[in-house]
């Protein structure tokens, strides 16, 4: 049995089945049969299907979000904020589902004909994690259905709730329960069961970079194909021409959303030493106003960090930035209650940074800015590069020839110019280096559900 808890509160939200090894074997047999039928019943009837969810969801959009703040701790706000953004999703997918083009080649012989088709991969098996509970979900199961895969999921412990209601919510739009499926429990069982499967043609993943990289590894004994959202380590750059009061509250809105438990969040931010002082100062001011608390509660900004493991990676790198001589503007203050199993830590700026801070080197999920300063361009372009993740980079300047600049050379596969909030249903997330494998969203985000399937014909008069 899986207790679910609030992080806010300590509080036993719901008692969730752990699937046995067994059950979770008939589920990735079931929808492997499935797919024959699924992948056979025409794009524009899986489209319309994709609709009636979207749909179903939007009429329960309040009851969703209330059950993802209370097990994952974020604000109400933020909640519903992710219901309408996990639902884009699956109404952009809905669209592409019947735009999935295939070609044809001029042959080499007269008596050829040759057509290219785009045919789904089979059974899609994800894993994700807590921090987006809807919106990781949808991400993937929307453009694997569309494309004509069956779908099965395992969310993680702390969050399945949002999930199950998701995936009840498909079926009652009319998706066929083979179609998509969740299976509850540890998650390292579950992933082998997953990778050893050959009914599993593809594994989807968002979490940390060492569970990415393990599935990679396991995942070559069938060979199959693999997306990987992983960690991020996001520099965030202002450039001296910046405007900063615009920086500053785009900073805030990067850094302390989800209480800095993104993987996206500005990880770093690298100032120029001309505006350090006045960037410094804004910031403190901004984020020492953040109300810290239960997310249910209206004038929160601020919720729990997810748990204990997540608490003492954040405290450890402030405790390592302080004691290296970064100097606390605000911050470095907690209410933790062991007993309860509630954390929170109070939004945190530091200054006086240095690289070989773990902070500076690792991605902390939590609401803590480091600020290190830069003089020239190039040395804030080493500093952002200075890392194993590529997922999102920030600058802010309104130079064109500065912005061009960092854009031609950061090494990341997001870039927010004057944008702290650039993610959207349209648009391909995902990460370079040790971020990850593959794209999310847009156009590219159905790609890695389909196989080219190239047939000539012969014999032609
Ligand atoms: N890219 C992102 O969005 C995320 C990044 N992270 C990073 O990872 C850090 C640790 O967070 P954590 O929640 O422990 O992340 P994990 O990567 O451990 O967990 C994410 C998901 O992977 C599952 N999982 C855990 N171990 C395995 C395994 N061996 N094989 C297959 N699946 C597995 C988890 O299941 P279960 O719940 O059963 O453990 C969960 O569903 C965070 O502080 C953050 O830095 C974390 C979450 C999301
Ligand atoms: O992996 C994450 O942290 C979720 C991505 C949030 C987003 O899509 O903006």
């Amino acid at each position: 049995m899986i207790n679910v808890t609030n992080p806010a509160t300590g509080a036993l939200i719901s008692q969730v089945l752990e699937h046995t090894e067994d059950e979770i074997k008939a589920k990735l047999e079931n929808g492997e049969k499935a797919f024959e039928t699924w992948s056979s019943i025409n794009a524009h009837a899986r489209s319309r299907l994709l609709r009636n969810w979207s749909a179903i969801i939007l009429k329960k959009k309040q009851e969703i979000a209330e059950v993802m703040t209370l097990e994952n701790g974020k604000l109400l706000k933020e909640s519903l904020g992710e219901v309408d953004y996990a639902v884009s999703y699956i109404d952009w997918y809905s669209e592409e589902a019947i735009r999935i083009y295939g070609r044809t080649v001029p042959a080499s012989a007269e008596s050829k004909r040759v057509i290219i088709s785009r045919n789904p991969v089979g059974l899609v098996a994800a894993i994700t994690p807590w921090n987006f509970p809807a919106a990781m979900m949808t991400r993937k199961a929307a453009p694997a259905l569309a494309a004509g895969c069956t779908f099965i999921i395992k969310p993680a412990e702390e969050t399945p709730l949002t999930t199950m209601k998701l995936i009840e919510l498909a079926h009652e739009a009319g998706i066929p329960e083979e179609v998509i499926q969740y299976v509850n429990g540890d998650g390292a069982k579950i992933g082998s069961l997953f990778t050893e499967s050959r009914s599993v043609r593809k594994l989807t993943f968002t979490g940390s970079t060492p569970v990415g990289k393990l599935l990679i590894k396991n995942s070559a004994q069938t060979v199959k194909n693999v997306t990987m959202e992983l960690g991020g380590h996001a520099p965030l750059i202002v450039a001296k021409d910046a405007d900063i009061d615009f920086a500053v509250k785009q900073t805030v809105l990067s850094k302390f959303r989800n209480a800095g438990q993104t993987c996206i969040c500005a990880n770093r931010v690298i100032v120029h030493e001309d505006i350090l002082d006045a960037f410094s100062e804004k910031i403190t001011e901004a984020a020492a106003g953040l109300q810290v608390g239960n997310g249910l509660v209206e004038d929160t900004d601020v919720g729990p960090i997810i748990n204990k493991k997540g608490f003492e990676k954040i405290k450890s790198q402030i405790n390592d930035a302080v004691e290296k001589g970064a100097e606390v503007l605000t911050g470095n203050a907690y209410s933790a209650n062991e007993e309860k199993g509630t954390y929170f830590v109070y939004p945190t700026v530091l200054k006086n940074t240095e690289r070989d801070m773990t902070i500076m080197q690792e991605e902390t999920f939590g609401p803590v800015l480091p600020i290190i300063s830069f003089k020239e361009l190039d040395e804030a372009v080493a500093l952002a590069n200075d890392t194993a993740y590529g997922l999102a980079a920030y600058f802010f300047t309104n130079d064109y020839r500065v912005g061009t600049y960092l854009h031609d050379h950061l090494d990341f596969g997001i870039i927010g110019w004057n944008d702290g909030a650039p993610s959207g249903a349209h648009v391909p997330f995902g990460g370079m280096k040790e971020s990850g494998l593959g794209r999310e969203g847009g156009a590219e985000g159905i790609e890695p559900y389909l196989e080219t399937k190239y047939l000539s014909i012969g014999n032609h008069m």
